[in-house]
């Protein structure tokens, strides 16, 4: 572990300033798109419009003989376009692959300085944040860039999720976490066969009545993903980092989608991946606080006055500890409506 004092300085000379603090950016849903497909390259400048984050996708999903198309399909579309404010990341393949060296040195000497956030996969512990994080520092040198790439982990290893709190605080460029439950489930043996989503079969049931095992016992479908995603929400909270949840691969599924999503908005992510045009929607919609709640909390805010002490409103005891949960929701609702004029106007129209 690098020294408290040191954990700011640059790893290479040359390289820029580490951030202190994350930027706390709108990224509801995080668009992937595989830029060795022409036809999802060529609908990305208009997706970008639409999305909070657009990431080019170089790792599982891209076909191993499209890698290379996928690498430079990147780059070209990152140079032939300016994306305002939508982030472009991207997902570089994971550490022991025969690709991700020449992902990381054509990615940051090509087109670093229109780059934020580079997604590591498969992330096993401090160590291999250690090693993107050195080896970014001399690529950012190499390319005279001003500004340090931050990192996103995907947690979808079981030693990634034994280690996410190390994972978690283990560089000043550590931007999130997000979930990744397919190959999670591999990697803990689960006996699922899909991305991510839940599984009928894992479900609770109430006692029976009598000697009838059978008859009248409702039972109530568990979500496979609580303990990770609640484990991972408090790593990345107390790092002063950003947690999503990651994809839900039955694109057909909007219900179920939106339900996923949504308990993990409830939970504390700040959003989810988007692997089809139909689930950005979906995300911009469950992880902006509704409009109704927005009201809420700012009501309570404004009858709280310095925030101390306790009221009643419509019934409900305020105190001290449900102000600060009301200034979460507000203060997101502030941030993402300063770039969402539509959502800006629904608070307005609530708050009336
Ligand atoms: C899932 C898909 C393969 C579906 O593609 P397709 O069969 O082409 O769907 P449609 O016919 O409904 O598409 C309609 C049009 O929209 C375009 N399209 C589709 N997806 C995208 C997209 N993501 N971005 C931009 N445009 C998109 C199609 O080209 C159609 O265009 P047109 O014919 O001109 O009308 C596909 O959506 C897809 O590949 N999505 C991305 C998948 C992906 O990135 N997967 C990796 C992330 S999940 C993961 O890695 C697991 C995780 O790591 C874990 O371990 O849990
Ligand atoms: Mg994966």
């Amino acid at each position: 572990m690098r020294s408290p004092k040191d954990f700011f300085a640059p790893l290479a000379v040359g390289a820029p300033e580490p951030v202190r603090q994350i930027p706390a950016l709108p990224s509801r849903m995080i668009h992937f798109f595989d830029p060795s497909n022409e036809k999802m390259a060529a609908k990305a400048p208009e997706i970008a419009k639409k999305v909070d984050v657009l990431l080019g996708n170089l790792e599982d999903a891209v076909k191993a003989e499209r890698k290379e198309a996928a690498r430079t399909g990147l780059v070209e579309i990152a140079k032939a376009n300016d994306f305002g404010s939508t982030q472009l990341w991207t997902r570089v393949n994971s550490l022991d692959s025969p690709w991700v060296l020449d992902d990381l040195i054509t990615l940051v000497t090509e087109i670093g300085d229109k780059l934020d956030v580079i997604m590591v996969p498969k992330v096993e512990g401090a160590q291999d944040i250690h090693y993107v994080d050195r080896l970014l520092a001399q690529l950012e040198a190499r390319a005279g860039l001003s500004k340090p790439l931050l990192v996103h982990a995907i947690l979808e290893t079981a030693s990634g999720v034994a280690n996410v709190e190390e994972i978690a605080g283990a560089s000043p460029r550590m931007q999130g976490i997000s979930l990744g439950p397919a190959d999670l489930a591999a990697s803990r043996r689960m006996k699922t066969t899909r991305v991510g989503g839940g599984h009928p079969g894992y479900l609770v049931r109430t006692d029976p009545v009598g000697e009838d095992l059978t008859t009248g016992r409702t039972t109530y479908q568990q979500d496979l993903w609580h303990y990770t995603v609640a484990r991972m929400v408090d790593a990345c909270a107390m790092h002063g980092i950003l947690p999503y949840y990651g994809p839900f691969g039955d694109i057909r599924d909007v219900v179920g989608c939106e339900d996923q999503f949504r308990n993990a908005f409830l939970l504390g992510c700040v959003g989810a991946w988007s692997l089809h045009p139909a689930q950005i929607d979906i995300a911009k919609r469950v992880f902006s606080p509704s409009p109704e709640d927005v009201a809420w909390a700012r009501r309570v805010i404004a009858e709280m006055g310095d925030g101390t002490g306790a009221v009643m409103i419509d019934g409900k005891m305020q105190d001290d500890a449900s102000v600060k949960q009301c200034r979460v929701v507000a203060e997101l609702a502030d941030a993402l409506a300063a770039s969402d004029p539509e959502l800006a106007e629904a608070y307005r129209e609530a708050q009336s």
